[in-house]
């Protein structure tokens, strides 16, 4: 089968690789769409995320859906022919975050595309049938690949508690933060601020709905906040640029007693805070790991057209064009893209 591994940085080999062979608890996937993500860019740039280091080939990719061709022989919950979306993070299942229904935090998970482990972009993945949600007639495997950031946005929300008529602040308008804005108006927000720093991001969440769209660098974020909130403050932040910057700028324009929640990954791991902001207002200032249990929650969504995930895709490129997919990607300007495998 044709995998498109990561060689070293800025360098694919497509490979042609044995097909795996499905254990008794899995189901055998023909790969249909796989996004590329800013982590997938990350190691292709550079070879590492923080301590996470590409020291073997890598193949890319967890945001992926496709068809099944195979099934495991003890698996009873999925037939040749269905289509399912793939979490891309399987947990040991016996520790103690994973026994607390913590899975997402389990140490140990097996996570598509973080070193030492294999990614997506490749003609076939085998993976356990509790981990590939079936996809109604409806949703597309495209939509089925988007599960995945769409699942980050739903987590946040989880976590913020983001809830009917609630005016919710979304800092950065990439794909997550984009994704982020979807979830925030699944749970009943009202009004959801995004802010960024490139224009063109604003004009993209302006034309998803974004009730404002502010530029964080011109300066007045606090006023235009205050000025849309009658000078309250936003019930929840979700942070999704990973700016240093943006984590203070948070706490700033919450309102007393709400939540930020932090899901950007800042580049400097120590960022300043002005705790006494947090004590006064009593803030909860929360961390978003992933997700655990979305994927039900997301197909859900897409099924009854409650959230729209294809709008940020901007370009489809093949396996074979993976070299140029990764330098398209790269540029700032661009949300999202994905490859297309039609094995
Ligand atoms: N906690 C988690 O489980 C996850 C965290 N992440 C992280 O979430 C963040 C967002 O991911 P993507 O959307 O893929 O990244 P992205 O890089 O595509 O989007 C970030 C956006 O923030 C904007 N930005 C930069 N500085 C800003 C500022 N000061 N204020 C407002 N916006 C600003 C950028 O222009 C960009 O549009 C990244 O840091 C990523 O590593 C991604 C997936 C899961
Ligand atoms: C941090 C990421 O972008 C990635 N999706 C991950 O969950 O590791």
């Amino acid at each position: 089968m044709r995998t498109a591994v990561l060689v070293e940085p800025h360098q694919f080999e497509l490979e042609d690789r044995p097909r795996p062979m499905p254990a008794p608890d899995e189901v055998l996937v023909a790969v249909r769409d796989v996004g590329i993500c800013g982590s997938d860019v990350h190691y292709y740039e550079h070879g590492r995320i923080g301590d996470y280091v590409v020291e073997n080939p890598l193949v890319l990719g967890h945001e992926s859906a496709g068809e099944v061709v195979e099934v495991g022989e003890d698996v009873t919950t999925h037939e040749v022919g269905d289509r399912v979306a793939l979490e891309p993070g399987v947990p040991c299942r016996r520790c103690a975050h994973c026994k607390h229904g913590d899975y997402h935090l389990c140490e140990e998970v097996r996570f598509m595309a973080t070193p030492p482990h294999d990614g997506a972009f490749t003609e076939y993945v085998s993976w356990p049938a509790d981990y590939a949600y079936e996809l109604p007639d409806g949703v597309s495997t495209t939509e089925g690949a988007l599960c995945e950031p769409l699942s980050v946005g739903i987590h946040a929300c989880r976590r913020g508690d983001v809830g009917t008529g609630d005016t919710v602040l979304v800092a950065g308008a990439g794909p997550i933060g984009l994704l982020v804005m979807e979830a925030a108006r699944a749970a009943g927000a009202t009004d959801v601020i995004v802010t960024d720093v490139v224009d063109e991001k604003l004009d993209f969440a302006r034309k998803r709905g974004a009730d404002l769209a502010v530029d964080a660098a011109a300066g007045d974020l606090e006023a235009a906040v205050d000025e849309y909130t009658d000078g309250a403050g936003v019930d929840v932040v979700v942070e999704a640029s990973g700016a240093a910057s943006s984590v203070q700028t948070s706490v700033d324009v919450v309102r007393r007693g709400g939540t930020v929640v932090l899901v950007g990954l800042a580049s400097e791991a120590t960022v300043p805070l002005d705790v006494l902001d947090i004590i006064d207002n009593e803030l909860d200032v929360l961390g978003s790991f992933r997700y655990k249990n979305t994927y039900p929650t997301a197909i859900d969504l897409l099924a009854e057209g409650v959230v729209d995930v294809e709008g940020i895709v901007e370009f489809e490129s093949t396996l074979d064009e993976v070299d140029d997919a990764f330098r398209r990607a790269m540029d700032p300007d661009v949300i999202k893209g994905m490859i297309t495998l039609d094995s």
